[in-house]
């Protein structure tokens, strides 16, 4: 293990739209979801189009071809794999759902290199329905956090994240987004972490209004060349730091030896 997490966004970052869009779009619903779209939240539309293309004839199995043929950019899966070759611990932090998810990861033979998703829970219910549930259960109690959507607060995850690794050692954290639900993560990382956020998308837009409350180092990049390539910098950077850091340590060891042994 390098002692780096990676967390990566789904939407607009790992593929290249947004999942929800696409099968909705795809199996021909636009205009009923944009009719619904002001009357509920996102997370509930999400759970009521899947029963509106359930009734209308659209299986489980339609649905996962569609998701089989989403965008992505030809070197997001290598940017994936090197980080994951350098030892770094990959994590998704996504308000898609798990079953788009994971059924986009096992086609593209890439689900193994992620240790965690955390996401909008998703599951195919009796009747052969994808039923799409929100991660914070908002009718029992607000999750608190006024910049986040009612369902989830991708905060939260990081800061749940950021504590579980503290207990492993002094690990580094880079995390990658697009979208206005991963500026809040990007305020709660810290110094020696780095925030990766897609330029002239919703997070790049906010950050840049007052950069100085991101206390992580930002690095920009604008699609999946760039990604590959700001992401394996900064794992070598850190690697290389990492080194050093304990190099100077076994060569303080080696004069204290020297010193005491004089
Ligand atoms: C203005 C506005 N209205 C609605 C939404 C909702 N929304 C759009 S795509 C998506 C999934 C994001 O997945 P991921 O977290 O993987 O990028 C969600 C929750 C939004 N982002 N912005
Ligand atoms: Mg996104």
């Amino acid at each position: 293990m390098s002692g780096i997490v990676v967390v990566f966004d789904f939407d607009k970052t790992i593929v290249d739209v947004d999942s929800d869009n696409w099968v909705v779009d795809d199996l021909g619903f636009t205009d009923l979801f944009n009719q619904l779209l002001p009357t509920m939240p996102w997370n509930s539309l999400m759970d009521r189009m899947m029963m509106e293309l359930h009734s209308n004839g659209k299986t489980i199995e339609d649905i996962e071809e569609v998701l089989h043929r989403i965008p992505l950019h030809p070197r997001v899966i290598p940017a994936i794999q090197a980080a994951h070759a350098l030892g770094c611990d990959l994590r998704i932090v996504s308000d898609a759902n798990v079953f788009f998810i994971e059924t986009i990861l096992k086609h593209l033979g890439i689900r193994e290199y992620f240790s965690e998703i955390n996401t909008n829970p998703g599951y195919v219910n009796e009747e052969g329905r994808l039923r799409i549930q929100p991660c914070h259960d908002f009718n029992k109690a607000s999750h608190g956090c006024s910049l986040c959507p009612p369902n989830m607060c991708k905060g939260l995850i990081i800061d749940r994240i950021q504590d579980s690794i503290s207990q492993e050692g002094n690990k580094r954290m880079i995390y990658l987004g697009d979208g206005s639900g991963d500026y809040c993560p990007s305020l709660r990382l810290k110094e020696r972490n780095f925030m990766m956020p897609r330029k002239n998308f919703p997070v790049w837009d906010l950050i840049c209004k007052d950069p100085l409350l991101v206390k992580a180092e930002i690095h920009g990049w604008s699609d999946g060349e760039e990604l590959e390539q700001v992401l394996l910098h900064l794992i070598n950077k850190i690697s290389m730091e990492e080194n050093v850091h304990e190099q100077l340590i076994a060569s303080d060891c080696k004069l204290q030896t020297l010193s005491v042994s004089a």
